[in-house]
């Protein structure tokens, strides 16, 4: 991290997606009261998830990134939280379950807001608008007072982020996430489909094993991780105002930490290098992340790693690759390679949902599950084939029953769509399609570890 850092250097430099207030006293004002405001998250915490991923990128542990593509105020309520972390709990235990590995659970969620767009503008019979950029921007309603970048929203964010950190982290060490409490996690509606079967029968396993340590003498009492877990937060660290109004520093080591998630990640269009946002998160010390799409050179990648990783530590930098089925095993192995040969101790992980989006013969934004699937298969082969770790996945998700990627063993199709399509971006995995991924990437990764294992004991 430089010296000549600060919070508030990024503004002397170019930046993409950010929008376009009409009123910088408002702005100024707004961003003043967040800087009054607590943090939301401790930077010892943040450190602790830092641990988590070396592990990761050391090829100990997977990472589970997932929730909504944008949050919304609307949909701001107690079961839609519970909704998303179960769902995450129950893909993390088959995961867990199935390939025997550790799972590092990050919600998209607690503050995942703001969104880049591919066009400034909206137009709509003949009307043009700005685009919906977020509820801690604008409101997603087609009108121009509703589409006016308001900072107000940044305030009402905080707050929902807030509260939603707050149940959160009551979720995950008030008893919810107790092991013990594996078959509680299933929603109503998935219980007599074979994807709540399929958990069922592996829930009961855990629980016979739950048992069979009781009566060994280990209790819950004694194994924390039985009843509780570590559960963390992450977005995309996108409107750089709000970010650096919670950006302090920390009084134990004396570096700066984006305080408004543990983790926060740079999104494929903001991530230049002479860009704001690659200045402002170099100089914040969170583990931290950045989207990679089809267009990424290699050298270009190692400027990029250099600038925000310049130490080289493990579980700092985790670049989430989305590039597309049919296009990762194209275009990811030069990375790999390089990223291998110049001894760069990144994590890598996959979000196969950004590549994979197309319109519906229906007219909705959607994303088959077979090309989601496509495109973690080939992650994993690509790491396989070049000796490398296949890290981790990051997917838009919900535990609600929503209709708007096509596929999976619901097999959901175009006509399907329009029954709960309630995204206010990008469309998401529902919870049947969560799950059913969570057991085919389990398969995944159990091949990988185990093939790993063996190359261990061979001889050269
Ligand atoms: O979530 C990611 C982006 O914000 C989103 O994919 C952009 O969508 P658009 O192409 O409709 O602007
Ligand atoms: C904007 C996003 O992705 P990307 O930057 O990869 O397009 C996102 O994760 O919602
Ligand atoms: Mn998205």
């Amino acid at each position: 991290m430089s010296e000549s850092w600060s919070p508030n250097g990024w503004r002397r430099f170019p930046v993409q997606q950010m929008p376009v207030y009409p009123d910088a006293d408002a702005l100024a004002a707004a961003e003043g009261q967040l800087a009054k405001y607590p943090p939301l998250v401790f930077a010892g915490e943040a450190r602790t998830l830092r641990k988590a991923l070396a592990e990761v990128a050391e090829g100990r542990a997977f990472i589970l990134q997932g929730g909504d593509c944008a949050e919304s105020f609307a949909e701001f309520h107690a079961f839609n939280i519970r909704d998303t972390f179960r769902v995450l709990m129950q893909m993390a235990v088959v995961l867990t379950y199935g390939a025997g590995c550790p799972v590092v659970k990050i919600g998209r969620m607690a503050g995942q807001f703001a969104k880049p767009r591919s066009a400034p503008t909206e137009t709509r019979g003949g009307v043009t608008l700005p685009s919906y950029r977020g509820d801690n921007v604008n409101s997603l309603e087609f009108t121009l007072e509703a589409r006016t970048p308001d900072p107000q929203r940044q305030v009402q964010a905080y707050f929902q982020a807030a509260a939603t950190l707050n149940l959160l982290r009551a979720f995950a060490q008030g008893g919810y996430a107790d092991l013990h409490q594996v078959h509680r996690w299933t929603a109503d509606f998935l219980d007599a489909s074979p994807q709540g079967e399929r958990y069922r029968e592996l829930a009961d396993h855990i629980a016979q094993a739950l048992a069979f340590m009781e009566a060994c003498g280990l209790s819950s009492d004694t194994v924390p991780q039985v009843r509780e877990t570590a559960f963390y937060t992450s977005h995309e660290a996108l409107l750089l105002g709000y970010e650096q109004a919670l950006t302090r520093r920390d009084h134990l080591t004396g570096l700066w930490y984006d305080c408004s998630a543990h983790f926060v990640w740079i999104g494929e269009r903001t991530r230049q290098l002479d860009g704001a946002h690659v200045e402002f998160f170099r100089g914040i010390g969170n583990p931290i992340g950045v989207k990679i799409g089809p267009g990424m050179q290699p050298d270009e990648l190692i400027r990029l790693i250099d600038a925000l990783d310049p130490g080289n530590e493990p579980g700092r930098l985790t670049l989430i690759t989305r590039m597309g089925a049919g296009t990762v095993e194209d275009k990811l192995p030069a990375l790999v390679r390089r990223v291998r040969a110049e001894g760069r101790k990144v994590v890598w992980s996959c979000d196969p949902m950004h590549g994979n989006t197309i319109t519906s013969s229906t007219g909705y934004k959607t994303r088959p599950f077979e090309r989601i699937l496509a495109e973690v298969r080939g992650f994993f082969a690509v790491h396989r084939a070049e000796g490398s770790h296949a890290g981790g996945v990051h997917f838009e998700l919900t535990g609600q029953d929503v209709t708007e990627c096509t596929g999976g063993a619901q097999a959901l199709d175009d006509a399907a769509l329009a029954a709960c399509y309630t995204t206010h971006c990008d469309p998401r995995l529902n919870a049947s399609q969560s799950l059913e991924l969570a057991f085919l990437v389990a398969e995944m990764l159990k091949a990988e570890r185990a093939a790993r294992a063996a190359e261990a004991v061979q001889p050269d």
